[in-house]
Protein backbone atom coordinates (compact mmCIF):
# COMPACT_ATOMS: atom_id res chain seq x y z
CA UNK A 1 0.00 0.00 0.00
CA UNK A 2 2.20 2.12 1.21
CA UNK A 3 4.40 1.26 -2.53
CA UNK A 4 1.57 2.06 -4.79
CA UNK A 5 1.10 4.91 -2.44
CA UNK A 6 5.01 6.46 -3.39
CA UNK A 7 4.69 5.31 -6.91
CA UNK A 8 1.35 7.42 -7.27
CA UNK A 9 3.29 10.38 -5.83
CA UNK A 10 5.94 10.09 -7.80
CA UNK A 11 4.41 9.97 -11.28
CA UNK A 12 2.51 12.92 -10.18
CA UNK A 13 5.22 14.85 -9.45
CA UNK A 14 6.97 13.94 -12.71
CA UNK A 15 3.63 14.66 -14.37
CA UNK A 16 3.69 18.44 -12.92
CA UNK A 17 7.08 18.91 -13.71
CA UNK A 18 6.65 17.94 -17.39
CA UNK A 19 3.94 20.42 -17.59
CA UNK A 20 5.57 23.02 -16.08
CA UNK A 21 8.28 22.39 -18.94
CA UNK A 22 5.64 22.23 -21.31
CA UNK A 23 4.27 26.07 -20.48
CA UNK A 24 7.36 27.35 -20.00
CA UNK A 25 8.21 26.34 -23.74
CA UNK A 26 5.24 27.38 -25.07
CA UNK A 27 5.75 30.82 -23.33
CA UNK A 28 9.26 31.05 -24.65
CA UNK A 29 8.04 30.78 -28.32
CA UNK A 30 5.17 33.20 -28.18
CA UNK A 31 7.45 36.12 -26.44
CA UNK A 32 10.84 35.49 -28.67
CA UNK A 33 11.46 35.41 -31.98
CA UNK A 34 14.24 32.68 -31.77
CA UNK A 35 17.55 33.91 -32.03
CA UNK A 36 19.10 31.53 -34.34
CA UNK A 37 15.98 32.08 -37.28
CA UNK A 38 18.05 32.63 -40.33
CA UNK A 39 14.17 33.17 -42.34
CA UNK A 40 11.50 35.61 -40.67
CA UNK A 41 7.86 35.75 -42.33
CA UNK A 42 6.09 38.60 -41.50
CA UNK A 43 2.79 39.39 -42.79
CA UNK A 44 0.53 42.60 -42.73
CA UNK A 45 -3.23 41.33 -43.48
CA UNK A 46 -6.48 42.88 -42.67
CA UNK A 47 -9.03 40.16 -43.71
CA UNK A 48 -6.57 37.03 -43.50
CA UNK A 49 -5.36 35.94 -46.52
CA UNK A 50 -1.59 37.39 -45.96
CA UNK A 51 -1.80 35.72 -42.65
CA UNK A 52 -2.83 32.29 -44.12
CA UNK A 53 -0.42 32.06 -46.57
CA UNK A 54 2.45 33.49 -44.03
CA UNK A 55 0.68 29.90 -42.02
CA UNK A 56 1.03 27.80 -45.23
CA UNK A 57 5.17 29.13 -45.92
CA UNK A 58 5.69 28.26 -42.04
CA UNK A 59 4.15 24.83 -42.61
CA UNK A 60 5.59 23.87 -45.85
CA UNK A 61 8.97 24.81 -44.99
CA UNK A 62 9.14 23.17 -41.70
CA UNK A 63 9.35 26.11 -39.46
CA UNK A 64 7.18 26.89 -36.26
CA UNK A 65 4.24 29.96 -36.69
CA UNK A 66 5.11 30.98 -33.36
CA UNK A 67 8.92 31.43 -33.57
CA UNK A 68 9.13 32.46 -37.53
CA UNK A 69 5.87 33.74 -38.14
CA UNK A 70 4.85 37.57 -36.74
CA UNK A 71 2.94 40.52 -37.45
CA UNK A 72 4.28 43.60 -39.36
CA UNK A 73 3.71 45.65 -36.05
CA UNK A 74 5.19 43.48 -34.04
CA UNK A 75 8.47 43.16 -36.36
CA UNK A 76 11.23 45.25 -34.60
CA UNK A 77 14.84 46.61 -35.96
CA UNK A 78 16.37 44.09 -33.34
CA UNK A 79 14.60 41.08 -35.10
CA UNK A 80 15.47 42.08 -38.68
CA UNK A 81 19.23 42.64 -37.24
CA UNK A 82 19.41 38.91 -36.27
CA UNK A 83 18.10 37.20 -39.26
CA UNK A 84 19.41 36.82 -42.75
CA UNK A 85 16.21 36.36 -45.03
CA UNK A 86 12.93 37.66 -44.52
CA UNK A 87 9.77 37.27 -46.63
CA UNK A 88 7.04 39.52 -46.51
CA UNK A 89 3.72 39.52 -47.00
CA UNK A 90 1.44 42.29 -46.95
CA UNK A 91 -1.26 42.94 -48.47
CA UNK A 92 -2.86 46.77 -49.26
CA UNK A 93 -5.93 48.19 -47.78
CA UNK A 94 -8.04 51.12 -47.64
CA UNK A 95 -6.94 53.86 -50.30
CA UNK A 96 -3.34 51.98 -51.02
CA UNK A 97 -2.49 51.97 -47.37
CA UNK A 98 -0.92 49.85 -45.24
CA UNK A 99 -3.41 46.88 -43.20
CA UNK A 100 -4.01 47.54 -39.16
CA UNK A 101 -1.38 45.25 -37.92
CA UNK A 102 1.62 46.58 -40.18
CA UNK A 103 0.81 50.54 -40.44
CA UNK A 104 3.77 51.18 -37.84
CA UNK A 105 6.28 49.36 -39.79
CA UNK A 106 7.83 52.11 -42.50
CA UNK A 107 7.71 54.61 -39.79
CA UNK A 108 9.72 52.32 -37.72
CA UNK A 109 12.48 51.80 -40.65
CA UNK A 110 12.17 55.50 -41.48
CA UNK A 111 13.60 56.05 -38.00
CA UNK A 112 16.35 53.72 -37.92
CA UNK A 113 17.39 55.08 -41.49
CA UNK A 114 17.58 58.29 -39.67
CA UNK A 115 19.48 57.01 -36.51
CA UNK A 116 22.13 55.38 -39.28
CA UNK A 117 21.33 51.97 -38.79
CA UNK A 118 21.83 50.00 -42.13
CA UNK A 119 20.53 46.38 -42.33
CA UNK A 120 23.12 45.13 -45.79
CA UNK A 121 23.22 41.81 -44.45
CA UNK A 122 19.86 41.05 -44.84
CA UNK A 123 17.59 39.74 -48.17
CA UNK A 124 14.18 40.01 -48.30
CA UNK A 125 11.25 39.35 -51.12
CA UNK A 126 7.81 41.14 -50.95
CA UNK A 127 4.86 39.13 -51.78
CA UNK A 128 2.30 41.96 -52.26
CA UNK A 129 -1.55 40.97 -52.52
CA UNK A 130 -3.64 43.35 -53.90
CA UNK A 131 -6.89 43.80 -56.26
CA UNK A 132 -6.57 45.59 -59.63
CA UNK A 133 -10.21 47.05 -58.99
CA UNK A 134 -8.37 49.60 -56.82
CA UNK A 135 -6.60 52.55 -58.09
CA UNK A 136 -3.45 51.83 -56.31
CA UNK A 137 -2.77 48.47 -56.58
CA UNK A 138 -0.35 46.36 -54.02
CA UNK A 139 1.03 50.40 -52.79
CA UNK A 140 1.81 48.85 -49.74
CA UNK A 141 3.87 46.11 -50.63
CA UNK A 142 5.72 48.16 -52.95
CA UNK A 143 6.30 50.70 -50.25
CA UNK A 144 7.51 47.88 -48.12
CA UNK A 145 9.75 47.23 -50.81
CA UNK A 146 11.48 50.47 -51.25
CA UNK A 147 11.88 50.86 -47.47
CA UNK A 148 14.07 47.67 -46.98
CA UNK A 149 16.15 48.90 -50.44
CA UNK A 150 16.34 52.74 -48.23
CA UNK A 151 18.12 50.54 -44.94
CA UNK A 152 20.67 48.91 -47.31
CA UNK A 153 18.52 45.24 -47.41
CA UNK A 154 19.53 43.46 -50.85
CA UNK A 155 16.02 41.90 -52.57
CA UNK A 156 16.23 38.68 -54.06
CA UNK A 157 13.35 39.27 -56.58
CA UNK A 158 10.69 42.48 -57.59
CA UNK A 159 7.65 42.51 -55.82
CA UNK A 160 5.42 39.74 -56.62
CA UNK A 161 2.65 41.32 -56.86
CA UNK A 162 -0.77 39.19 -56.36
CA UNK A 163 -4.20 40.28 -57.92
CA UNK A 164 -7.23 38.72 -56.16
CA UNK A 165 -5.73 36.16 -54.13
CA UNK A 166 -8.09 33.42 -53.23
CA UNK A 167 -6.98 29.84 -51.27
CA UNK A 168 -8.82 28.14 -53.34
CA UNK A 169 -7.47 28.45 -56.61
CA UNK A 170 -3.85 30.54 -56.42
CA UNK A 171 -1.56 28.10 -55.68
CA UNK A 172 1.98 28.66 -53.43
CA UNK A 173 3.99 27.78 -56.31
CA UNK A 174 2.39 30.47 -58.41
CA UNK A 175 3.38 33.25 -55.80
CA UNK A 176 6.37 31.73 -54.26
CA UNK A 177 9.77 33.32 -54.90
CA UNK A 178 12.09 31.21 -56.30
CA UNK A 179 14.79 31.48 -53.89
CA UNK A 180 12.44 29.33 -51.37
CA UNK A 181 12.58 26.44 -53.16
CA UNK A 182 9.36 24.88 -54.09
CA UNK A 183 10.05 21.57 -54.18
CA UNK A 184 10.18 22.05 -50.37
CA UNK A 185 6.53 23.55 -50.96
CA UNK A 186 4.26 20.32 -50.73
CA UNK A 187 0.48 22.00 -52.13
CA UNK A 188 -1.47 19.53 -50.99
CA UNK A 189 -0.21 19.17 -47.21
CA UNK A 190 -0.67 22.87 -47.46
CA UNK A 191 -4.28 22.82 -48.91
CA UNK A 192 -6.50 23.77 -45.49
CA UNK A 193 -9.89 23.84 -47.36
CA UNK A 194 -11.81 21.99 -49.98
CA UNK A 195 -15.31 23.77 -50.92
CA UNK A 196 -17.97 24.14 -48.72
CA UNK A 197 -21.39 24.50 -49.91
CA UNK A 198 -24.15 25.70 -47.79
CA UNK A 199 -27.77 25.34 -47.95
CA UNK A 200 -30.07 28.73 -48.26
CA UNK A 201 -33.03 27.88 -45.74
CA UNK A 202 -34.12 31.67 -44.99
CA UNK A 203 -34.11 34.77 -46.55
CA UNK A 204 -35.96 37.73 -44.15
CA UNK A 205 -36.19 41.19 -45.53
CA UNK A 206 -34.74 43.92 -42.39
CA UNK A 207 -36.14 46.58 -44.18
CA UNK A 208 -39.55 46.31 -46.07
CA UNK A 209 -41.72 49.17 -47.21
CA UNK A 210 -38.63 51.36 -46.73
CA UNK A 211 -37.32 53.34 -50.06
CA UNK A 212 -33.70 52.49 -48.93
CA UNK A 213 -31.58 50.08 -50.46
CA UNK A 214 -32.77 46.72 -49.51
CA UNK A 215 -30.95 44.81 -46.26
CA UNK A 216 -31.56 41.18 -46.23
CA UNK A 217 -30.64 38.63 -43.37
CA UNK A 218 -29.86 35.02 -44.82
CA UNK A 219 -29.81 32.04 -43.01
CA UNK A 220 -27.70 28.99 -44.02
CA UNK A 221 -27.27 25.32 -43.18
CA UNK A 222 -24.10 23.42 -43.70
CA UNK A 223 -23.74 20.45 -46.56
CA UNK A 224 -22.38 17.88 -44.37
CA UNK A 225 -21.18 18.75 -41.22
CA UNK A 226 -20.99 22.47 -40.14
CA UNK A 227 -17.24 23.80 -40.16
CA UNK A 228 -16.30 25.52 -37.19
CA UNK A 229 -15.65 29.48 -37.13
CA UNK A 230 -15.78 32.41 -34.94
CA UNK A 231 -17.41 35.60 -34.82
CA UNK A 232 -14.96 38.19 -36.71
CA UNK A 233 -14.31 35.76 -39.67
CA UNK A 234 -15.54 35.73 -43.11
CA UNK A 235 -17.07 33.76 -45.81
CA UNK A 236 -16.08 33.90 -49.26
CA UNK A 237 -19.22 33.23 -51.26
CA UNK A 238 -18.91 32.17 -55.25
CA UNK A 239 -21.10 34.45 -56.96
CA UNK A 240 -23.63 33.58 -60.19
CA UNK A 241 -24.83 34.96 -63.07
CA UNK A 242 -28.57 35.78 -63.29
CA UNK A 243 -30.01 32.62 -65.47
CA UNK A 244 -31.49 36.06 -67.90
CA UNK A 245 -28.08 36.90 -68.68
CA UNK A 246 -26.24 33.45 -69.14
CA UNK A 247 -29.42 33.32 -71.79
CA UNK A 248 -28.63 36.17 -73.36
CA UNK A 249 -25.25 35.51 -73.83
CA UNK A 250 -25.70 32.23 -75.13
CA UNK A 251 -27.86 33.26 -77.86
CA UNK A 252 -25.73 36.22 -78.49
CA UNK A 253 -23.08 34.09 -79.50
CA UNK A 254 -24.97 30.93 -80.41
CA UNK A 255 -23.59 28.47 -78.54
CA UNK A 256 -26.31 25.60 -77.12
CA UNK A 257 -26.42 26.02 -73.44
CA UNK A 258 -27.63 22.85 -72.79
CA UNK A 259 -25.08 21.15 -73.98
CA UNK A 260 -23.43 18.37 -71.43
CA UNK A 261 -19.53 19.41 -70.76
CA UNK A 262 -17.08 17.29 -68.58
CA UNK A 263 -14.45 19.74 -67.20
CA UNK A 264 -11.93 18.95 -64.56
CA UNK A 265 -14.27 15.32 -63.59
CA UNK A 266 -17.69 17.02 -63.95
CA UNK A 267 -20.14 16.89 -65.86
CA UNK A 268 -23.29 19.68 -66.56
CA UNK A 269 -24.92 21.84 -68.99
CA UNK A 270 -23.15 24.84 -70.83
CA UNK A 271 -25.04 26.77 -69.18
CA UNK A 272 -24.67 25.67 -65.38
CA UNK A 273 -21.04 26.09 -65.99
CA UNK A 274 -21.45 29.86 -67.47
CA UNK A 275 -23.34 31.12 -64.26
CA UNK A 276 -19.99 30.81 -62.40
CA UNK A 277 -17.67 32.64 -65.39
CA UNK A 278 -17.12 36.17 -66.89
CA UNK A 279 -18.86 36.56 -70.01
CA UNK A 280 -17.28 39.05 -72.28
CA UNK A 281 -19.13 40.92 -74.95
CA UNK A 282 -16.27 39.06 -77.72
CA UNK A 283 -15.84 35.97 -77.46
CA UNK A 284 -14.35 33.71 -80.56
CA UNK A 285 -13.83 30.31 -78.47
CA UNK A 286 -15.13 27.30 -79.54
CA UNK A 287 -17.54 25.66 -77.39
CA UNK A 288 -14.47 23.69 -75.98
CA UNK A 289 -12.27 26.26 -75.46
CA UNK A 290 -14.69 27.93 -73.28
CA UNK A 291 -13.90 26.85 -69.79
CA UNK A 292 -10.37 26.62 -70.31
CA UNK A 293 -11.05 30.45 -70.72
CA UNK A 294 -13.45 32.44 -69.14
CA UNK A 295 -12.06 33.11 -65.78
CA UNK A 296 -14.16 31.90 -62.96
CA UNK A 297 -16.23 35.09 -61.28
CA UNK A 298 -13.99 36.31 -58.17
CA UNK A 299 -15.76 35.05 -54.56
CA UNK A 300 -17.02 38.28 -52.74
CA UNK A 301 -15.98 38.25 -48.59
CA UNK A 302 -18.86 38.84 -46.43
CA UNK A 303 -18.93 39.16 -42.53
CA UNK A 304 -20.63 35.99 -40.89
CA UNK A 305 -23.12 37.27 -38.43
CA UNK A 306 -23.71 33.49 -36.82
CA UNK A 307 -21.56 31.50 -34.66
CA UNK A 308 -20.92 27.90 -35.41
CA UNK A 309 -22.17 27.21 -31.81
CA UNK A 310 -25.62 27.96 -33.38
CA UNK A 311 -25.47 25.59 -36.30
CA UNK A 312 -26.22 27.92 -39.00
CA UNK A 313 -24.15 30.33 -40.88
CA UNK A 314 -26.06 34.21 -41.17
CA UNK A 315 -25.22 37.00 -43.19
CA UNK A 316 -26.56 40.12 -43.73
CA UNK A 317 -26.36 41.66 -47.17
CA UNK A 318 -27.10 45.34 -48.42
CA UNK A 319 -28.69 44.65 -52.18
CA UNK A 320 -26.70 46.83 -54.34
CA UNK A 321 -28.79 48.55 -57.17
CA UNK A 322 -27.19 49.88 -60.01
CA UNK A 323 -29.49 51.14 -62.02
CA UNK A 324 -32.97 49.82 -61.91
CA UNK A 325 -33.33 46.34 -62.13
CA UNK A 326 -29.33 45.76 -62.70
CA UNK A 327 -27.90 44.45 -59.36
CA UNK A 328 -24.52 44.57 -57.98
CA UNK A 329 -23.42 40.46 -58.90
CA UNK A 330 -22.95 38.90 -55.70
CA UNK A 331 -25.39 40.60 -53.61
CA UNK A 332 -27.78 40.56 -56.42
CA UNK A 333 -27.24 36.33 -56.27
CA UNK A 334 -27.49 36.26 -52.79
CA UNK A 335 -30.53 38.51 -52.37
CA UNK A 336 -32.64 37.94 -55.73
CA UNK A 337 -31.50 35.28 -58.38
CA UNK A 338 -30.22 32.29 -55.68
CA UNK A 339 -33.72 30.56 -54.58
CA UNK A 340 -34.58 29.49 -50.58
CA UNK A 341 -33.75 25.82 -50.96
CA UNK A 342 -30.63 26.29 -53.44
CA UNK A 343 -27.17 25.37 -52.70
CA UNK A 344 -24.50 28.09 -52.57
CA UNK A 345 -20.42 27.21 -52.21
CA UNK A 346 -18.86 29.26 -49.53
CA UNK A 347 -15.40 29.23 -48.03
CA UNK A 348 -14.91 30.16 -44.27
CA UNK A 349 -12.06 32.50 -44.15
CA UNK A 350 -10.74 32.88 -40.19
CA UNK A 351 -9.45 36.31 -39.43
CA UNK A 352 -7.58 35.60 -36.11
CA UNK A 353 -6.80 39.24 -35.76
CA UNK A 354 -10.84 39.41 -35.50
CA UNK A 355 -10.76 36.92 -32.83
CA UNK A 356 -8.82 38.05 -30.09
CA UNK A 357 -11.56 39.47 -27.36
CA UNK A 358 -11.57 38.73 -24.35
CA UNK A 359 -14.67 38.20 -23.26
CA UNK A 360 -15.16 39.43 -19.64
CA UNK A 361 -14.20 42.61 -20.41
CA UNK A 362 -15.80 45.77 -22.18
CA UNK A 363 -17.02 45.59 -25.38
CA UNK A 364 -18.38 48.71 -27.73
CA UNK A 365 -19.65 47.39 -31.05
CA UNK A 366 -19.64 50.39 -33.47
CA UNK A 367 -21.34 50.06 -37.29
CA UNK A 368 -23.83 50.90 -39.47
CA UNK A 369 -26.16 48.94 -42.24
CA UNK A 370 -24.48 45.11 -43.41
CA UNK A 371 -21.89 45.94 -41.07
CA UNK A 372 -24.67 44.44 -38.40
CA UNK A 373 -23.81 41.16 -39.19
CA UNK A 374 -19.83 40.92 -37.63
CA UNK A 375 -21.28 43.29 -34.94
CA UNK A 376 -24.08 40.37 -34.13
CA UNK A 377 -21.62 37.59 -34.56
CA UNK A 378 -19.78 39.35 -31.60
CA UNK A 379 -23.14 39.80 -29.83
CA UNK A 380 -23.85 36.00 -30.10
CA UNK A 381 -20.31 34.81 -29.06
CA UNK A 382 -21.07 36.66 -25.71
CA UNK A 383 -24.08 35.54 -25.26
CA UNK A 384 -23.50 31.81 -25.88
CA UNK A 385 -20.24 32.31 -23.45
CA UNK A 386 -22.96 33.66 -20.59
CA UNK A 387 -26.00 31.93 -21.12
CA UNK A 388 -24.82 28.76 -22.64
CA UNK A 389 -21.54 28.21 -20.78
CA UNK A 390 -22.39 30.47 -17.40
CA UNK A 391 -19.28 32.54 -17.61
CA UNK A 392 -19.78 36.33 -16.74
CA UNK A 393 -19.08 38.48 -19.50
CA UNK A 394 -18.24 42.60 -19.88
CA UNK A 395 -20.70 45.22 -20.88
CA UNK A 396 -21.24 45.88 -24.34
CA UNK A 397 -22.43 48.52 -25.83
CA UNK A 398 -23.97 48.48 -29.25
CA UNK A 399 -23.36 51.97 -31.32
CA UNK A 400 -25.53 51.13 -34.67
CA UNK A 401 -26.57 53.50 -37.54
CA UNK A 402 -29.07 52.75 -39.61
CA UNK A 403 -31.71 54.61 -42.05
CA UNK A 404 -35.06 54.37 -40.50
CA UNK A 405 -36.07 54.44 -36.72
CA UNK A 406 -40.03 52.61 -37.49
CA UNK A 407 -40.30 50.12 -34.12
CA UNK A 408 -41.91 47.93 -36.48
CA UNK A 409 -39.08 47.26 -39.26
CA UNK A 410 -37.43 43.80 -38.31
CA UNK A 411 -34.44 45.46 -38.00
CA UNK A 412 -35.14 47.95 -35.27
CA UNK A 413 -37.00 44.81 -33.54
CA UNK A 414 -34.09 43.07 -33.91
CA UNK A 415 -32.17 45.92 -31.64
CA UNK A 416 -34.44 46.71 -29.24
CA UNK A 417 -34.50 42.59 -28.63
CA UNK A 418 -30.69 43.16 -27.21
CA UNK A 419 -31.66 45.94 -25.04
CA UNK A 420 -35.03 43.89 -23.63
CA UNK A 421 -32.81 41.17 -22.91
CA UNK A 422 -29.39 42.96 -21.34
CA UNK A 423 -27.39 42.12 -23.77
CA UNK A 424 -26.46 45.18 -25.16
CA UNK A 425 -26.53 49.00 -24.36
CA UNK A 426 -28.10 50.32 -27.44
CA UNK A 427 -27.23 53.63 -29.20
CA UNK A 428 -28.97 54.01 -32.94
CA UNK A 429 -28.15 56.77 -35.19
CA UNK A 430 -30.89 57.03 -37.35
CA UNK A 431 -29.91 59.24 -40.84
CA UNK A 432 -33.10 59.70 -42.59
CA UNK A 433 -35.25 60.75 -39.32
CA UNK A 434 -34.05 63.69 -37.87
CA UNK A 435 -34.11 66.74 -39.26
CA UNK A 436 -30.76 66.68 -39.06
CA UNK A 437 -29.16 63.49 -40.10
CA UNK A 438 -27.39 61.48 -37.23
CA UNK A 439 -24.57 59.22 -37.78
CA UNK A 440 -22.85 56.85 -35.47
CA UNK A 441 -19.59 59.17 -35.12
CA UNK A 442 -22.09 61.93 -34.10
CA UNK A 443 -23.16 59.46 -31.11
CA UNK A 444 -19.69 58.95 -30.19
CA UNK A 445 -19.21 63.09 -29.88
CA UNK A 446 -22.17 63.40 -28.11
CA UNK A 447 -20.88 60.65 -25.64
CA UNK A 448 -17.21 61.19 -25.38
CA UNK A 449 -17.04 61.53 -21.73
CA UNK A 450 -18.95 57.52 -21.39
CA UNK A 451 -16.61 56.24 -24.25
CA UNK A 452 -13.38 57.32 -22.03
CA UNK A 453 -15.01 56.17 -19.00
CA UNK A 454 -15.37 52.60 -20.93
CA UNK A 455 -11.97 52.66 -22.64
CA UNK A 456 -10.53 52.96 -19.33
CA UNK A 457 -11.99 50.42 -17.97
CA UNK A 458 -10.17 47.96 -20.45
CA UNK A 459 -12.73 48.22 -23.73
CA UNK A 460 -12.31 46.50 -26.94
CA UNK A 461 -13.32 48.63 -29.91
CA UNK A 462 -14.71 46.40 -32.78
CA UNK A 463 -16.03 48.14 -35.97
CA UNK A 464 -17.84 46.70 -38.61
CA UNK A 465 -19.35 48.25 -41.95
CA UNK A 466 -18.65 50.18 -44.80
CA UNK A 467 -14.68 51.66 -44.55
CA UNK A 468 -15.72 54.57 -47.30
CA UNK A 469 -18.35 56.61 -45.30
CA UNK A 470 -18.65 54.90 -41.68
CA UNK A 471 -15.59 53.75 -41.67
CA UNK A 472 -13.12 56.69 -42.11
CA UNK A 473 -15.83 59.27 -39.96
CA UNK A 474 -15.63 56.67 -37.02
CA UNK A 475 -11.91 56.65 -37.14
CA UNK A 476 -11.37 60.36 -37.85
CA UNK A 477 -13.70 60.99 -35.07
CA UNK A 478 -12.28 58.67 -32.57
CA UNK A 479 -8.28 60.60 -33.45
CA UNK A 480 -10.17 63.43 -32.72
CA UNK A 481 -11.37 62.02 -29.26
CA UNK A 482 -9.04 60.05 -28.33
CA UNK A 483 -5.71 61.47 -30.21
CA UNK A 484 -3.58 59.48 -32.45
CA UNK A 485 -1.28 58.02 -30.00
CA UNK A 486 -3.50 56.73 -27.72
CA UNK A 487 -5.96 54.92 -30.99
CA UNK A 488 -2.43 53.26 -31.90
CA UNK A 489 -2.03 52.20 -28.56
CA UNK A 490 -5.16 50.50 -28.48
CA UNK A 491 -4.38 48.76 -31.76
CA UNK A 492 -1.07 47.41 -30.94
CA UNK A 493 -3.19 45.98 -27.58
CA UNK A 494 -5.64 44.15 -30.09
CA UNK A 495 -8.14 46.81 -28.38
CA UNK A 496 -9.49 48.94 -31.95
CA UNK A 497 -10.46 46.23 -34.41
CA UNK A 498 -12.05 46.87 -37.74
CA UNK A 499 -13.42 44.77 -39.64
CA UNK A 500 -14.41 47.04 -42.55
CA UNK A 501 -15.16 46.66 -46.45
C1 LIG B 1 -11.57 48.05 -47.87
C2 LIG B 1 -10.54 47.47 -48.78
C3 LIG B 1 -9.62 48.29 -49.40
C4 LIG B 1 -8.64 47.77 -50.29
N1 LIG B 1 -7.76 48.62 -50.90
C5 LIG B 1 -6.85 48.12 -51.80
C6 LIG B 1 -5.94 48.99 -52.49
O1 LIG B 1 -5.92 50.21 -52.31
N2 LIG B 1 -5.05 48.43 -53.38
C7 LIG B 1 -5.04 47.07 -53.63
O2 LIG B 1 -4.23 46.63 -54.45
N3 LIG B 1 -5.88 46.23 -52.98
C8 LIG B 1 -6.79 46.71 -52.08
N4 LIG B 1 -7.65 45.85 -51.44
C9 LIG B 1 -7.63 44.41 -51.75
C10 LIG B 1 -6.86 43.57 -50.73
O3 LIG B 1 -5.51 43.93 -50.65
C11 LIG B 1 -6.97 42.10 -51.12
O4 LIG B 1 -8.32 41.71 -51.02
C12 LIG B 1 -6.11 41.19 -50.27
O5 LIG B 1 -6.21 39.85 -50.74
C13 LIG B 1 -6.50 41.24 -48.80
O6 LIG B 1 -5.56 40.50 -48.08
P1 LIG B 1 -5.67 40.36 -46.48
O7 LIG B 1 -6.81 39.44 -46.24
O8 LIG B 1 -4.37 39.75 -46.07
O9 LIG B 1 -5.88 41.71 -45.90
C14 LIG B 1 -8.61 46.37 -50.54
C15 LIG B 1 -9.53 45.53 -49.89
C16 LIG B 1 -10.48 46.06 -49.01
C17 LIG B 1 -11.47 45.13 -48.34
Amino acid sequence: MENLLTIIVVISVWLLFCVAMWRIHIARQRNNISADTSLLITYASQTGNAQAIANRYAQALHLSEMANVVALNHLSIENLSSVDQVLFIVSTYGDGEAPDNGNLFIKRIQNAIKNTVKLNHLKFSVIALGDTGYPKFCAFGYQVHQSMLDIGSEPNNEVIAVDKYNEQTTTLASITPRWLNIQEVNETSTKTNSPQYWQLTERLLLNPDCDDEKLFQLTFTSIGPTPSWQAGDLIDIQPHQPKAVVNQWLQAHQYDGTQLLTYQGHQQSLSAWLAMRELPNNCTYSINELLDNLPTLTTRSYSIASISEQGQLQLIVRLLEKEENSFGLASGYLSNNCSVGAIVQGQIRSVSTHHQIDNTVPLILIGAGSGLAGLKAQIDARAYFKTKLNKPTGPTWLIFGERNSHSQLPINKYLLTLEESNLAKLSCAYSQDSKQAKYVQHILADEEAMLKQWLSEGAVIYICGCLSGMGESVHNTLIELLGQEKLTELQCQQRYIRDVY
